[in-house]
């Protein structure tokens, strides 16, 4: 399974998702620059945090016309799995490949600290490996992740099984409508999250709950493709 992990100027996650994927799951990736026109070699294409173009406008405003997103959203309509994480689900919330937006913090901080998130949706390619309803401790920091969405939208989400995961109760860092910390595209093979899985990979980090993320990923490729999980 061959993963990308987009690089934006600006982006400042980039390396720790590439050692992410090496170390949790050893499989294939590659750093793809912004200006890339073609991602058909990737099974799935991590976007990273940071601070793409500086943040001006909005997070993720301009990266959303990168030449790369025309690609990504060609992999998201075939199917692949694709993981924007932090600025990463700011880009793809931009791009329309989301639903919502990610508005500044309630309390006009950037919040950096772990949060306790809980698992609402196991059944994506992306938290297989979870228990629904379990809760994991996964790092924020950002300055814009009050996630909104009309309550239109909001009831299609609860509807499609779209929240993936929320801040357990009374510990909503940021504003977030209905303590969203990450939703998923209708399809389920979008996922957008605040919190960075590729940050708790290891107990030295102070939680290892981000690596089921990336065994979950190739899980469910694996799946896919009929193999066997350990095979
Ligand atoms: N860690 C990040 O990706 C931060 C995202 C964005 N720059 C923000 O402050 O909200």
């Amino acid at each position: 399974m061959k993963f990308a992990v987009l690089v934006f100027p600006g982006s400042n996650c980039d390396i720790d998702c590439y050692k992410a994927v090496e170390d949790t799951i050893g499989q294939p990736v590659d750093f793809v620059w912004h200006t890339a026109t073609d991602l058909s070699a990737y099974d799935c294409i991590l976007v990273p945090g940071g601070f793409s173009y500086g943040d001006y406008l909005r997070c993720g405003a301009i990266a959303r016309f990168a030449p790369v997103m025309n690609e990504v959203r060609k992999a998201a309509e075939a199917g692949k799995y694709v993981l924007g994480i932090c600025n990463g689900f700011q880009i793809l919330t931009e791009a329309g490949l989301l639903p919502g937006a990610l508005l500044r913090n309630n309390n006009m901080k950037f919040r950096c600290h772990s949060a306790l998130l809980e698992v609402v949706n196991n059944k994506t390619a992306f938290t297989n490996q979870y228990s629904a309803g379990e809760v994991i401790d996964i790092p924020i920091a950002h300055g814009e992740g009050n996630y909104y969405c009309d309550d239109a939208t909001l009831e299609q989400l609860k509807a499609n099984n779209q929240i993936v995961f929320r801040y357990v109760a009374g510990n909503n860092p940021n504003g977030s409508v209905a303590d969203i910390a990450g939703v998923s595209n209708e399809r389920g093979n979008v996922v957008g999250m605040m919190p960075h899985p590729e940050r708790a990979i290891d107990q030295i980090l102070g939680s290892e709950d981000g690596k089921r993320m990336f065994t979950s990923i190739l899980n469910a490729w694996r799946e896919q493709h009929g193999a066997a999980v350990n095979g």
